[in-house]
């Protein structure tokens, strides 16, 4: 496999909530619009924006975790196997999922993932369980064998084996879900704020464990953040979402350095960079109501440059060159 081969492609993603008790109020959140990316070996693939704009959904998506009232309307998601075959994922069932997909080819580690664990349960029959539930039968001696390097490579002694959740801190929980999700050497970890609830020691400890446990294992990440310094510190591909669409897209470095949607440019404007003693201004208003957004570029009631025709028509997606791309009438040539 080349650096340039995709570990997952997905097709024209659309998805969202169905919500209201009845008939009549049935409603549609639009949180995933006609999203498009492909997810390469060995790359951090990061997804950004704020609060709001679908980043959780898209990832449940990509898991293949679609349970009511999520429902994906149309799209494909291609998985090139371990084995060498190309999969597309939405096709397949939760039973053909949890055997041959979760955890062995892609796992995913969920928002506020340090209260995922049973509180009734010691961290060594969670483990067990959650083998069990993939299909593999493991002895109480032989989880210890199987989660020693990770622990060590994560920083957690074995006896966390014999504790319960609450005997264990924030960032022991978030190591224990994240060893959790590596176990079975998948080739793709689906990382959804993993580092929120916890301090920044504790942050930039998970954050650099992911990293080096990625480049030792060639595998590949998609890590979802609000936060442009998570980016800035893991990625090597940045996708920005806004309004359940991806607004810009292109290597880390120089969507970075050169940031073309006014979206992204707000964005990085929250950076705080080293020396600079400067305000950090936040962006003015919020994300729309995906129930009922607005027409056109989702984005035009905040932009500062929105034309008449960002009010009217969705902007296309613009190549700027090779694997950058930018969704903004602004580089549109007309
Ligand atoms: N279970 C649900 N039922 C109905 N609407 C939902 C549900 N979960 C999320 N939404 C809505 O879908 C939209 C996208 O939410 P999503 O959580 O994917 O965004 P996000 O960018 O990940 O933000 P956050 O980081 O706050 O989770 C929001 O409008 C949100 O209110």
């Amino acid at each position: 496999m080349t650096s340039q081969d995709f570990v997952l492609r997905a097709v024209n993603l659309d998805g969202g909530y169905v919500i209201g008790s009845s008939e009549k109020e049935l409603r549609f959140v639009h949180a995933v619009r006609n999203v498009s990316l492909n997810l390469n070996y060995n790359e951090i693939l990061g997804i950004a924006g704020e609060s709001g704009c679908g980043k959780s959904t898209l990832a449940k998506i990509l898991y293949g975790a679609v349970d009511p009232p999520l429902v994906l309307r149309r799209g494909s998601i291609y998985l090139h196997t371990s084995e060498g075959r190309i999969v597309d994922i939405t096709k397949l069932d939760k039973e053909d999922l949890a055997k041959r997909i979760w955890w062995r080819e892609i796992s995913y580690i969920p928002q506020n993932s340090m209260n995922v664990l049973n509180p009734m349960k010691r961290i060594r029959d969670t483990i067990i369980e959650t083998f069990k539930f993939h299909g593999i039968e493991i002895s109480k001696d032989e989880v210890t064998k199987y989660v020693r390097d990770l622990f060590d490579f994560v920083g957690l002694p074995t006896d966390v084996l014999n504790a319960y959740p609450h005997q264990l801190s924030g960032g022991m929980r978030q190591r224990v879900v994240i060893t959790l999700a590596m176990m079975l050497n998948p080739r793709i970890i689906i990382a959804d704020e993993p580092t929120t609830a916890v301090d920044v020691v504790t942050q930039l400890n998970i954050l650099t464990f992911l990293r080096e446990y990625q480049n030792s294992k060639k595998s590949s990440i998609v890590i979802i953040s609000h936060d442009m310094g998570v980016h800035a510190y893991m990625d090597t591909a940045i996708a920005i979402m806004y309004a359940g669409s991806i607004v810009e897209y292109g290597k880390s470095e120089e969507v970075f350095q050169e940031p073309l949607h006014p979206y992204t440019k707000m964005l990085m404007s929250s950076l705080i960079v080293r020396g600079d003693k400067g305000l950090k201004r936040g962006i003015p208003g919020s994300p729309p109501d995906l129930r009922n957004p607005p027409s056109g570029c989702k984005f035009h009631p905040r932009c500062p440059f929105a034309m008449d025709i960002c009010r009217k028509e969705e902007p296309p997606i613009i190549e700027i060159s090779k694997n950058r791309f930018v969704t903004c009438w602004l580089y549109a040539k007309r």
